[in-house]
């Protein structure tokens, strides 16, 4: 483990003097769908191998609901939800909420409880929201219930989101991805050789 760099583990917890979190001006208003995170998104894009997860704005334009209908294809045990799968799709939900919020961002921790198993055929819906932001760090947590809105919690989830700016995907996504979006071989290169 020699080189795994080391973080505090209790930072998942927000500080108690953070500010509430503010609707950023060009996220989508109250009661409107969210946007999917990217064309190819397994968590929420319309493609092969995606959860489909698709999610709403609340009415405080922060939080958001999000619905998952749990098939044959997302099974663990036998006729469950593999509860790796359930951590994608807190991992989208939360991350869905920090758009209301904040530009980008990606998951730097991510914490789940298993509460209750979830049989295949069931619709899972989540809330979840932005609790704090301080500085580069997004606070986020949500719930996830058994058939209908605050009906049976089946798992809750806290993760921190880390800020990111176009660099970060400039130096990590693959190129003709970048290219796909609009980006120019110049720019990447540029982004790449920066320190
Ligand atoms: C266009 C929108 C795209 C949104 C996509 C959402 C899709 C769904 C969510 C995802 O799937 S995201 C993909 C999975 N996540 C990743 O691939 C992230 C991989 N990790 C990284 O790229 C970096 O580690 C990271 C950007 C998170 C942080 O590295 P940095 O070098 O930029 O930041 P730094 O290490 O200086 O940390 C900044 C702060 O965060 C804290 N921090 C970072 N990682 C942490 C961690 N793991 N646990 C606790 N705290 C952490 C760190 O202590 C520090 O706190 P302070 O400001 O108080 O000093």
């Amino acid at each position: 483990m020699g080189n795994v760099r080391r973080v505090p583990t209790s930072t998942i917890e927000p500080p108690a003097d953070a500010e509430a979190p503010r609707r950023h001006p060009k996220a989508p208003g109250p009661g409107e769908r969210t946007r999917e995170h990217h064309s190819q998104c397994r968590g929420c894009a319309d493609v092969p191998g995606s959860l489909r997860i698709r999610s709403w704005v609340e009415d405080d334009g922060v939080s958001v609901r999000s619905r998952f209908d749990v098939l044959d294809e997302h099974q663990g045990g036998p006729g469950l939800l593999h509860g790796g799968l359930l951590m994608t799709a807190f991992d989208d939900a939360l991350g869905t909420a920090h758009t209301q919020v904040v530009r980008a961002a990606v998951t730097a921790r991510m914490e789940t409880d298993f509460r209750r198993p979830v049989p295949v055929g069931t619709t899972l819906w989540l809330r979840s929201r932005v609790d704090a932001v301080v500085g580069r760090k997004v606070y986020t947590s949500g719930v996830a219930y058994l058939g209908e809105l605050d009906g049976e919690v089946a798992g809750t989830a806290r993760a921190l989101f880390v800020k990111v700016g176009a660099e970060h995907f400039l130096k990590h996504s693959r190129p003709e991805d970048l290219e796909a979006l609009g980006a120019s071989r110049e720019v990447i290169e540029a982004a790449r050789a920066a320190p």
